[in-house]
């Protein structure tokens, strides 16, 4: 890690010229300025580059080149002349909108983000992609301020990018929160998705005759719409929510098929079963079990606290998920598609084979603690994942003890970085994340 390099952004509005600290070197305590104001501070100013790439401007439509088939992009990438394609994402600083972004950036796309603002800097999984736009020929992933609860940014950012393909990712994502914040979950993940499907449909039939093909819509559906209905889960299988957050996501869903039926609009379901990795947020039980594993390797936690342990779960690896999300958008017609291990395994086995990766036994750490469980379980997800393995030609390349192995390596490391700093005393030492 070197010394901290200036990193120059013109604003919008201005185009005046801020000399900051690059976010992606490490950040010197600024005098006179707390850490939280400071990272905000940055975070407004890389916002603040927004529109267009320079390479993105001005060319024109290249026809129908890009419908049908994985092979419309030979190669991945444009050639000299061709249009880049064009996504717009919305929830791209989760674990998912990071990896469909880097997926997209190597398949040749100039890639939009929508970001909600917050007071916490929240784009480090995506820091690693982030080129300040002073480097046109290099610069293809922009973010951009807008709410899934606000129809008038969504708006405003579907008319001036007319993407080629929208990823409708972000949404209140975690199942048992859901609970807690029902109203704000349904407003995010039911009535946030019908607003940008409307903003898509409005952009369609405003730009019909300019655009060579309409923009396609993908929507981000969920195991958890199967709820109580038992395994082998398949796009026939009848949902049966068993929380907020499943309930909002089964009616994004049937917005979805409606705006498909009523307006013709090329709009796809991916049912996602549980999909990790070591971008995973830390209160998902898996994460939460590596990141524990870790800790508790290095001697900087002794419990972990948790719910529910007989609950089976299809995982898969969240890298090999956002491939079939493409996938689904570049066929020759839309559809909905479960998309799955097919193998599932209950909390406990997830619990034992971490554990087991760093010779330690979970019987002598975990401890039950009732605040975990849920009002209403789902007890069984195993997806029937025929259908997008027969018509989109996917299958996932990452299995469930290559997972947690990854995952686990990932968090010791994390944990051996965090042990530095508790000896030196820069960081408390907490009992769980
Ligand atoms: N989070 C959490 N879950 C626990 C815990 N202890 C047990 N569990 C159990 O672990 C299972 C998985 O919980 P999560 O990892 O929170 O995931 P999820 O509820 O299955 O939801 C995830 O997958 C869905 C796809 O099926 C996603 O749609 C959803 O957004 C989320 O990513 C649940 O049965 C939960 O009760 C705990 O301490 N924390």
């Amino acid at each position: 890690m070197g010394t901290p390099c200036p990193l120059s952004i013109f604003s919008r509005s201005g185009n005046e010229r801020v000399e900051k600290q690059s976010p992606f070197l490490p950040l010197p305590a600024a005098a006179g300025m707390a850490e939280d104001q400071q990272q905000q501070q940055q975070q407004d100013e890389k916002m603040a580059n927004g529109g267009r790439t320079a390479e993105g401007e001005g060319e024109g439509e290249g026809g129908e080149k890009y419908s049908g088939q994985t092979a419309a992009i030979p190669g991945g990438m444009p050639g000299a002349g061709d249009r880049r394609k064009v996504a717009l994402i919305s929830g791209i600083t989760g674990q998912d909108g990071s990896y469909l972004t880097e997926f997209l950036l190597g398949k040749g796309y100039e890639v939009h983000g929508l970001i909600r603002r917050s007071s916490n800097f929240n784009t480090a999984r995506l820091d690693h992609l982030y080129v300040d736009p002073h480097n046109s020929h290099k610069a293809r992933m922009k973010l951009h301020y807008a709410d899934l609860s606000d129809a008038s940014s969504l708006r405003r950012w579907v008319d001036s990018l007319l993407p080629d393909e929208v990823y409708n990712l972000a949404a209140q994502s975690h199942v048992a929160v859901s609970f807690e914040i029902p109203d704000y979950t349904a407003d995010v993940v039911a009535t946030g998705a019908l607003r940008l499907l409307e903003a898509v449909r409005i952009a369609n039939s405003a730009s019909a005759s300019a655009r060579a093909r309409p923009i396609r819509y993908y929507q981000a559906g969920s195991s958890e719409m199967f709820g109580s209905t038992p395994p082998p889960q398949s796009e026939s299988s009848p949902f049966h929510p068993r929380s907020p957050y499943a309930a909002a996501k089964v009616a994004a869903h049937w917005y979805t098929v409606n705006y498909r039926e009523a307006y013709g609009l090329f709009a796809c379901n991916g049912i996602l079963f549980n999909h990790e990795s070591p971008r995973r947020g830390e209160n998902f039980v898996t994460r939460k079990i590596t990141r524990a594993v870790g800790r508790i390797r290095l001697g900087l936690q002794t419990k972990l606290f948790l719910g529910n342990l007989s609950a089976a779960r299809d995982w898969g690896f969240a890298g090999d998920y956002v491939e079939a999300m493409w996938l689904m958008l570049q066929q020759d017609r839309p559809a909905d598609y479960v998309v799955a291990t097919e193998q599932s395994h209950t909390v406990e086995e997830f619990l034992q084979a971490a554990f087991g990766c760093v010779g330690l036994d979970w019987k002598d750490h975990v401890v039950i603690d009732a605040r975990y469980f849920r009002p209403a379980e789902v007890d069984s997800l195993k997806g029937d994942s025929s259908k997008a393995r027969r018509l989109l030609a996917w299958k996932p390349r990452v299995g469930f003890l290559q997972l947690v192995r990854m995952m686990v390596d990932h968090d010791l490391e994390l944990a051996q970085k965090e042990k530095v700093l508790v000896d030196a005393g820069y960081i408390d030492a907490h009992q769980q994340p």
